[in-house]
């Protein structure tokens, strides 16, 4: 966050804890990780079922849920126990220690609290005996550093193999000569407002910058006026509303029974809304020619009152020439009605004639439009907001169903650049934490055969082939890795026996998307100062909409990146094609100040990444809420115990294709197991300060000691992951 937050750290270990508990804060606190503040979730009536029996049990229970989330946010640093929390909880509410202790624990378990790079106050209390504590995560990314991290404070003994030579996964980056950063991986960190990422940026030593959600747009060099792009972004905020409301509504699937893309569903609104212009058009055009016809009428009416009148008046005259004025009182009479009659007619149809007037000038001044769209920069526009969202999914809107609502997740909130770089974060994590990462150490084969322990095959540097075994395994094989398995690609790794038939109904109906990078390093930024520094080339092109289309780069530094989403993520052109086409996009931005041959540049191919296979998954076409159910349950070894467990970003329905998808999931593989083999019950956590030494952790040995009150509990339902779905 702030570049002192060392300091920061080192001084909260002597900080006292005193958020302040008013009812916004405590609801916030509820907010940021995702949850009700007012109701508990199932999930938590799961574990705590006295709730179901009285109201204020329920109150009770979210004043102290709540006020432990705040604690815990009011200093992620250091540990946040159940003495902090009942210092916080006003009497007579903090009297039941125990609750507290259970919701402090509860909370922890899930990954709620109590994470990432923090200093740990209390005892580890490890009740499995040893051989039932060794775990085998397999990747570093941030599933596997969330899972480890989490498994480490529950009592397990956590043993990383990466395959690669540096930790991070999908977050990556490298040094360029002149030392300038460039991310390879996930770089912005999005809906920071309820993200766990946002602690995790508290906790370490990085400098943050946020990024906006109004950015320039250039059309072929040229920027376009900003009311344009409001207008057009109040085009696409609506029909992505309407989106959304609509698959909350029903389900629309072609005759296969698939999901109607997000692309088809926004040419289906496009077209409703082109339709729906052309009728008001036309109604607008049938109105005028309405009120035309009867302004004309009343004009007509008009010019007969008249000209009765005129007869009348010209046949009184004539009698008064020839003195015939008296000799018939009663034709002089009748004239004379007719007159006002007439008058009084002519007077009438004036008014209706003015209303009918004003009526058409107002039309005429407020002209309908013919069309919703206008072709040519304003439809470049709003593809282009398409093509941003391609790059939001990683995947093309052909292949991304309408229901999905990740993008909207991502989008919408507070966004964050590290930079120093995301994996920054990890490194800081890893190395507070001290966890055990073996790197090139390739995963070939997970053998779950046997009985009481799985059996990992592993291809290290050296071309040596070591077996090892651990009574749990943590996969967070990414779904690119996942899909070459099933279809028996020699480079992914197999299971033994080969996965069940629901897995891989899952991992082929979850979609595998692509995101890449276009990044050139010049000897000086020339895209203008340190706030503007994203920016967009809207492409007249319908076709290569996500191409090059985002440029981000952060405040004071030489590079700048341009994304490749949709299509143009497969690019297939060689690197200096590529490279000269950004320049030429920068060029007609820029103009000269743009050189034209960078200092140095990179462009990613994940999709042929051994250890990736593509940039992340995506709701596809025929991906059911239940597959990712199906993919997360574990695997259960021929004694029957679940031994391997799935994380990582594509088991996060909520957040896929995110860094905080992928966190979240490691917790959730971490609390399933230890909820599963390491009890559920609580014991004493409000912990010793005494016991603290510096920041080692302490673990006490229990060797398979459980107290009574903690039994394994072998399956609780999943009825709904905490902090997610039922927020
Ligand atoms: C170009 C790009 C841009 C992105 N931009 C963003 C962004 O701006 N914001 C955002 O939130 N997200 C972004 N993402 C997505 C984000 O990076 C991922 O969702 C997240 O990092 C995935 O984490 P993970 O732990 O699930 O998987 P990974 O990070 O892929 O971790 C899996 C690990 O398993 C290892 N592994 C694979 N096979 C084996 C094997 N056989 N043996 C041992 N280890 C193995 C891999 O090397 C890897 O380290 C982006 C991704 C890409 C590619």
């Amino acid at each position: 966050m702030s570049s002192d937050a060392g300091s920061d750290y080192e001084e909260a270990q002597g900080e006292e804890f005193s958020p302040s508990t008013d009812e916004n804060t405590l609801a916030s606190a509820a907010t940021q990780n995702r949850l009700p503040f007012d109701r508990p979730t199932e999930h938590e009536l799961a574990f705590f079922p006295e709730l179901w029996e009285h109201k204020t049990a329920v109150e009770i229970f979210l004043l102290i849920r709540n006020t432990t989330l705040a604690t815990w946010q009011y200093n992620p640093l250091k540990e946040c126990t159940a003495l902090d929390v009942r210092n916080n909880v006003f009497p007579p509410f903090n009297s039941d220690l125990d609750l507290i202790q259970n919701i402090v624990h509860y909370l922890t378990r899930h990954g709620l609290i109590n994470y990432g790079r923090y200093v740990r106050s209390t005892k580890i209390n490890r009740f499995l005996v040893r051989d039932e504590r060794k775990v085998i995560v397999i990747g570093s990314g941030a599933a596997g550093i969330s899972a480890a991290t989490q498994l480490t404070s529950f009592g397990f003994d956590v043993t990383i193999l990466e395959a690669r030579k540096r930790i991070g996964g999908r977050i990556a980056g490298f040094k360029t000569k002149t030392g300038e950063l460039m991310e390879t991986g996930a770089d912005t960190l999005r809906n920071l407002e309820n993200s766990p990422m946002a602690t995790l940026l508290q906790q370490c030593n990085v400098d943050e910058q946020g990024v906006f959600d109004t950015v320039a747009m250039f059309l072929d060099g040229k920027s376009l006026p900003e009311e344009r792009i409001k207008n057009i972004m109040g085009h696409y905020l609506t029909a992505k509303k309407a989106l959304n409301w609509e698959a909350h509504q029903r389900d629309h699937r072609d005759e296969r029974g698939m999901y109607v893309s997000r692309q088809q569903a926004y040419e289906n609104l496009m077209n409703m809304c082109e339709r729906s212009t052309l009728v008001r058009y036309y109604n607008h055009c049938k109105s005028l020619e309405n009120i035309a016809q009867e302004r004309e009428s009343h004009y007509k009416q008009m010019q007969q009152c008249r000209n009765m009148a005129y007869l009348a008046e010209n046949k009184l005259r004539l009698m008064e020439d020839h003195n015939q004025l008296n000799e018939d009182p009663l034709l002089r009479r009748s004239l004379k009605r007719d007159i006002a009659t007439s008058l009084a007619k002519f007077n009438e149809l004036a008014d209706m004639f003015e209303v009918c007037d004003n009526h058409w000038i107002e039309m005429i001044e407020h002209p309908q439009p013919k069309q919703y769209m206008h072709p040519g920069s304003d439809f470049s526009t709003y593809n282009f907001m398409l093509g941003h969202e391609e790059y939001l999914y990683g995947a093309n809107l052909e292949r991304v169903q309408y229901t999905a609502n990740a993008a909207q997740n991502k989008e919408n909130g507070v966004a964050s650049r590290v930079t120093e770089g995301v994996h920054e974060l990890m490194k800081q994590i890893v190395e507070k934490r001290k966890l055990d990462i073996r790197l090139q150490h390739n995963v070939k084969q997970i053998d779950y055969s046997d009985k009481n322990r799985v059996k990992l095959t592993v291809l290290k540097a050296n071309g040596q082939v070591e077996n090892m075994t651990a009574a749990f395994v943590v996969s967070t094989l990414p779904i690119g890795v996942l899909k070459k398995t099933i279809s028996n690609d020699k480079r992914a790794p197999t299971f033994t026996p080969t996965l069940p038939e629901k897995k891989v109904t899952a991992i082929k109906s979850i979609g595998s998307g692509l995101v890449n990078k276009c990044i050139l390093e010049f000897d000086k930024p020339f895209w203008a100062n340190s706030n503007r520094y994203q920016f967009a080339t809207v492409s007249p092109n319908l076709k290569t909409r996500g191409s090059l289309c985002v440029w981000s780069s952060v405040p004071d530094s030489k590079v700048i990146t341009a994304y490749m989403a949709g299509q143009e993520a497969h690019q297939s052109l060689p690197d200096d094609v590529l490279i000269q086409n950004a320049i030429l996009n920068l060029q007609r931005v820029f103009g000269n100040q743009c050189p034209r041959v960078p200092v140095s540049a990179h462009i990613t191919r994940w999709q042929h990444d051994e250890f990736a296979f593509g940039s992340g998954s995506f709701w596809g076409l025929a991906t059911e809420p239940h597959h990712f159910d199906d993919l997360i349950t574990p695997l259960e070894t021929s004694d029957g115990v679940p031994r391997v467990y799935f994380a990582g970003e594509h088991t996060c329905p909520s957040y896929t294709s995110t860094v905080q998808g992928a966190w979240m999931s490691g917790a959730r593989a971490a609390a399933d197991m230890a909820n599963a083999h390491n009890g559920v019950g609580f014991v004493d956590l409000s912990g010793s300060k005494k016991d603290l030494e510096g920041e080692e952790l302490i673990t006490v040995d229990r060797d398979g000691q459980m107290p009574e009150d903690m039994v394994p509990l072998a399956k609780i339902q999943r009825q709904s992951e905490p902090g997610t779905s039922d927020a």
